[in-house]
């Protein structure tokens, strides 16, 4: 991995879509148009009087200098379609490939958006595909999109661009919170944290700091011979629609199937109408998420797709607790489907610690009309099984509302951690329950908890929208942290750009400043009376001598 030292670096920055360009519709993620414009919006992507000087085109920008004798200049191609990553195939995994072959004498390097949810599998692909390989493929994408205040699109994509800007590392790699890693060698792990990949069998090539530490030495491929990214020979590997209907035909009862990230799978129509037919006859899908860590949602479009297939979601379930516990369910005796498929909801946790899977007895065959009997747990171990499943139902249950005083009894600690260092306070604020809210703070939960991505209720309140829940936080002394006062004023002019009244009453009522200036000095006054949104200015200064406490306040 060497310094690359012409004075400037031209890449292809390959758009294919993913969560770091995703726009929020219908309350579901769906890829988002127009990355070359959102960037040339913000400095850390573009310097605007260089790229003036240098009379480059719109879909070319170049980076403020990261080093005073060398610029970073990239030009950005946006796919259509863009996709959820879990909807690509190796079809579009080697026009990628065919896409950096085709382009590849204009650029000294190459960078390409993708979603995070099959990028371990694109970057495995890209590698192999790409014979020759002398200069720099940098994979990268996001957890949370680039336009939301707090989030790791930015970081990311700018990290890629600098080593591939900088750096001659002649192979496919991925950037990820911080880490190059090589392509082939990762793995999604988590569906919800920043630092999602992990190469577990080999350290990364180098790790971003204050400087950039070089852990490996990358050899590449050999020289002298131009770049091939040849066609494949096969079709696409994923199952065709007869091969899904052939493999759901009685007597299968029951089936895990791992998707990727937070539950998200292809939207083919015809696949999907095959698991609903199948769903329809009474087969119980369960859906678990391959990444070892985190949730199956339904956060975007493509998860949501599976829920409208009947999937059941098998929320934070390992694989193997889940096909232990889908065995148990389907042995059970006089059970309907209803109560099969609802024993994997988290609505049930308080009435059957049983049915979450740890703890579960298993021994009974899939299908089984009888299966032998097993014995219930005893007392301790349904206390030990209660108290291990309690975060993580609690905080499900809190999120759709369904945590009350009478399913959670006194004895049952409700401030416990789950996974992601959430408490069923956070879960309540971020689901906009304020029955729950304030049983929690009843119950004396910390309101000032952050989890393990530092955020508070609060910021999961204003997020959401949720004005009552923001209201009962701040009145039980919750508060903006001094960074996230400071970086409101991007997020208000933001908001104000987009006559959002909902989105700035939230952050007003959390205790923003709506004078707080964003990152070019302008406040949301001024962004909003330059945008000719006069119904957001008169908002704006009707909030700005009212009292964010009153919950008066109309909307
Ligand atoms: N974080 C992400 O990018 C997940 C998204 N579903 C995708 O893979 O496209």
């Amino acid at each position: 991995m060497a310094r690359a030292l012409e004075p400037e670096r031209r890449l292809l920055a390959i758009y294919t879509g993913g969560t770091l360009g995703m726009r929020s519709e219908g309350g579901v993620l769906v890829p988002g148009r127009g990355l070359a414009a959102v960037l040339r919006t913000l400095p850390m992507f573009h310097d605007e009087a260089h790229a003036r000087t240098l009379g480059l085109p719109e879909d070319t920008l170049v980076l403020p200098p990261a080093s005073p004798d060398q610029r970073v200049i990239y030009t950005v191609l946006e796919w259509q379609p863009l996709f959820d990553s879990s909807d690509m195939t190796i079809t579009e995994w080697i026009q990628i490939a065919q896409t950096i072959e085709r382009h590849y004498g204009q650029y000294h390097g190459f960078v390409v958006v993708h979603g995070t949810d099959t990028m371990a599998f694109a970057a495995s692909v890209l590698s192999f595909v790409l014979e020759n390989l002398q200069k720099t493929v940098v994979l990268t994408g996001a957890q949370v999109p680039i336009h939301a205040l707090w989030n790791d699109g930015r970081e990311n994509l700018l990290g890629a661009l600098l080593m591939a800007g900088q750096y001659v590392v002649p192979e496919v790699c991925l950037f990820f919170q911080n880490q190059l890693f090589r392509g082939n060698r990762v793995t999604k792990v988590d569906s919800r944290r920043f630092a999602a990949f992990c190469s577990p069998n080999l350290p990364p090539l180098a790790v971003v700091g204050a400087d950039v530490t070089r852990k490996r030495a990358v050899s590449g491929q050999r020289a002298g011979r131009p770049v091939r990214a040849p066609a494949p020979r096969q079709g696409p590997p994923r199952p065709s629609r007869p091969q899904v209907r052939a493999f759901l035909q009685p007597p299968l009862k029951g089936v895990v199937m791992e998707t990727f990230g937070s539950g998200n799978g292809p939207t083919k129509p015809d696949l999907l109408r095959e698991l609903r037919a199948a769903a329809e006859r009474g087969l119980i899908i369960l859906n678990c998420t391959h990444c070892l860590q985190g949730t199956v949602t339904s956060g975007y479009a493509a998860g949501m797709a599976m829920e409208g297939a009947g999937v059941v979601s098998g929320f934070d379930m390992t694989s193997e607790a889940a096909m232990a516990k889908l065995s148990y369910v389907l042995g059970q005796p006089g059970l309907s489907l209803d109560s099969r498929k609802q024993v994997h909801t988290p609505r049930l946790w308080a009435q059957a610690p049983w049915a979450m899977g740890m703890g579960t007895p298993v021994g009974c065959v899939p299908g089984e009309a009888r299966g032998p009997r097993v014995p219930l747990p005893s007392a301790q171990e349904a206390d030990a099984v209660r108290d291990a499943a309690t975060p993580g139902l609690a905080c499900a249950a809190a999120r759709a509302g369904d945590l009350d005083a009478r399913a959670s009894p006194q004895g049952s600690d409700l401030s416990q951690e789950n996974f992601n260092g959430q408490t069923a306070l956070h879960a309540a604020a971020r689901g906009g329950h304020p029955e729950v809210v304030a049983m929690l703070l009843q119950r004396g939960l910390d309101v000032s908890a952050r989890d393990e991505d530092g955020l508070s209720p609060l910021l999961l309140a204003v997020k959401g929208r949720h004005q009552d829940v923001i209201g009962l936080l701040r009145a039980a002394g919750a508060c903006l942290s001094p960074q996230e006062l400071e970086e409101a004023g991007t997020e208000l002019c933001r908001l104000a750009s987009r006559a959002d009244l909902e989105g700035l009453q939230s952050w007003w009522r959390a205790g923003a400043d709506l004078g707080c200036p964003g990152y070019d000095g302008r406040s949301a006054l001024l962004v909003a009376e330059a945008a000719g949104h006069l119904e957001v200015v008169t908002f704006l200064q009707k909030l700005q001598g009212a009292d964010p406490v009153s919950p008066l306040f109309p909307a």
